[in-house]
């Protein structure tokens, strides 16, 4: 079932309307702008709020390998940059759910060892935690980079064939690389993960717009790039159906995020609904592009919650999502 979360001011119209798309009628300084989450944040100024980023991650990442048990730079692949890192939680079992991250940084920038934002929250309840390298531009091409990510969530299945599920998480660029997963065919690779939720947090979905922009220009040499490693593009021409129907999938964008961003998300949820996926949106409050990131650093933050990551998460819509505590009580409440 899909879940339609309307808030004031959003625009409901329904449907996708590529021809009359926004960003055609923008100027390349307009798209740029749209395009850079760093610009719209409004707690700090763009170049703090990017060092402010890194720090965070920096931090986060070297407590969550100072606290629990890890396996880190565990190779996925036989290339230099196929590597991931694995935290685990205390008690490791054959059946742990694992949460899988690729970070984002337009698919130029950003690493696993700055990256494990949710490993200790999400550790401390059970939850096995990986977090995926794969190699950025100008090194890696998006397709190596999907392909990159194909590779890592096969070796996590292959890892723990008795895994209790595979969520997929990304943030930005890496919420478009862990979108793109809805599209591969794994009879083709001979592994069918356990995928049971898609975790979307402020991503790029139709890398299209992205062409026009002076930043990310040389990551799309031309037009079937993009629209081969579109999700959106690729979901409207060709439908596919997820392996397994109960797949859910939750798209979030943050009430700060530019208005390209909030589109690009409101369409690729109006896709899933319409392909018949069990999609989610949500519109996080007050949270832009990056504190959406650092939130998920917190104990008690709603999307820490594995009640919400790994239990499905359409039951939360029913109440407040942004009150953490409030979920947990109802989540008891509904389970006992
Ligand atoms: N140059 C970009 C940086 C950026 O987009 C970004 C940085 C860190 C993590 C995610 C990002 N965006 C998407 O992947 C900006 O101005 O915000």
């Amino acid at each position: 079932m899909c879940v339609w979360w309307y808030k004031a001011g959003m625009d409901v119209s329904g449907g996708n309307h590529r021809h009359e798309a926004p960003w055609k009628r923008m100027s390349k300084e307009e798209l740029d702008n749209q395009y850079s989450p760093s610009r719209w944040v409004v707690r700090l100024g763009a170049e703090e709020a990017m060092r402010t980023y890194s720090q965070i991650g920096n931090e986060v990442t070297k407590r969550a390998r100072a606290t629990g048990r890890s396996l880190l730079n565990v190779p996925y692949g036989d290339g230099d940059g196929e590597k991931l890192d694995i935290y685990l939680p205390e008690a490791v079992s054959e059946a742990m759910p694992f949460l899988v991250f690729f970070h984002g940084g337009y698919w130029q920038s950003g690493s696993k060892d700055t990256s494990a934002f949710m490993v200790n929250p999400l550790t401390a309840q059970g939850v096995a935690v990986v977090i995926v390298a794969y190699d950025i531009a100008p090194k890696g091409t998006l397709d190596q980079m999907v392909d990159q990510v194909t590779q890592s969530i096969m070796f996590v299945q292959k890892q723990y064939p008795g895994n209790q599920g595979i969520y997929l998480c990304g943030h930005s660029a890496g919420a478009h690389l862990a979108a793109m997963m809805l599209l591969a065919d794994w009879t083709k690779h001979g592994v069918t993960p356990n995928l049971k939720g898609f975790f979307l947090l402020s991503g790029v979905y139709d890398l299209e717009p992205i062409m026009h922009t002076s930043e990310n220009a040389p990551l799309l040499p031309a037009l079937e790039d993009a629209q081969r490693n579109s999700p959106l593009w690729q979901l409207e021409t060709a439908p596919t159906q997820p392996a397994d129907p109960a797949c859910r999938i939750l798209v979030t964008v943050g009430q700060h995020d530019s208005p390209e961003f909030h589109r690009q998300s409101r369409e690729f949820y109006q896709t899933l609904c319409q392909g018949g996926w069990k999609a989610s949106f949500e519109e996080l409050h007050d949270m832009d592009h990056f504190e959406i990131l650092w939130n998920l650093t917190q104990e008690d933050y709603v999307l820490t919650q594995p009640q919400v990551i790994c239990r499905g998460w359409s039951w939360a819509h029913q109440w407040d999502l942004h009150g953490a505590r409030q979920i947990i009580l109802k989540t008891i409440f509904q389970e006992s």
